[in-house]
């Protein structure tokens, strides 16, 4: 898997305030939006496009278009719902898949409740959406959903990760032929002993929608 930090300043600012328990559901809802603007600029470098030929009011000239079938964005529910509006802003012509996954915070296994993507994925680059990569069983389970519907490229865009998640998806998906990218807006520290990232931003999904 090739990890790429998007340790920008603004990013590593944004996140600052995300992190801090002071900050309220609104902002947090907002600054997740902005940093997924962000961390989508450079997770879509390698979109694929095509040649397009256009005329300005000057002179004929070739551009790029994205190329079809269009890129599949997939919010990993409940919190990376919160990712959705601002990737789909830089990316409007994204069709949406969703899957709904829950840790069990005893085992911390990733428990699958709901997925609505297409049955037919082959060609198609996708876009994992997820702020919190932590043990990174819920990352696995989600590549390997789409890897069976014959997605061909896949990226996954976190606002955290743990290094411990990393590497478990990478042993998992080592031997895998299809490219894997994570980027993410940081690295922390460790794991602590209920699964949380630490430092991190504690439950990204409470944070966004209220504790159920
Ligand atoms: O890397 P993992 O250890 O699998 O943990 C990460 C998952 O945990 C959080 O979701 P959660 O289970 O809290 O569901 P929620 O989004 O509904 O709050 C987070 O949004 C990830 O999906
Ligand atoms: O720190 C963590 C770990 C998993 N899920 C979260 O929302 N936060
Ligand atoms: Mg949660």
């Amino acid at each position: 898997m090739r990890v790429h930090v998007a340790d920008h300043r603004l990013i590593t600012h944004k996140l600052t305030y995300l992190r801090d328990e002071r900050t309220d559901s609104p902002t947090f809802r907002r600054l997740v939006e902005e940093l997924v603007t962000l961390l989508a600029y450079e997770a879509t470098r390698d979109v694929r496009t095509e040649p397009v030929e256009i005329r300005t009011p000057v002179a004929t000239t070739t551009g790029i278009k994205l190329s079809s079938p269009k890129p599949l964005v997939v919010p990993i529910l409940r919190a990376g719902l919160g990712m959705l509006d601002g990737m789909v802003r830089i990316l409007p012509s994204a069709e949406v898949g969703f899957l709904g996954m829950v840790r069990n915070e005893e085992t911390l296994a990733a428990v699958t409740y709901a997925n609505r993507l297409p049955d037919d994925l082959s060609g198609r680059q996708c876009y994992v959406l997820d702020p919190m990569l932590a043990t990174g069983g819920t990352l696995v389970m989600a590549i390997q959903y789409l890897v069976e519907r014959g997605a061909d490229d896949i990226t996954a865009i976190t606002l955290l990760a743990a290094p411990e998640g990393i590497a478990h998806v990478e042993q998992e998906l080592a031997g895998l032929d299809v490219p894997v990218t994570l980027v993410t807006g940081a690295v922390d520290e460790r794991l602590n002993e209920h699964g949380y990232i630490v430092p991190g931003l504690g439950d990204a999904g409470d944070r966004l929608y209220g504790v159920v």
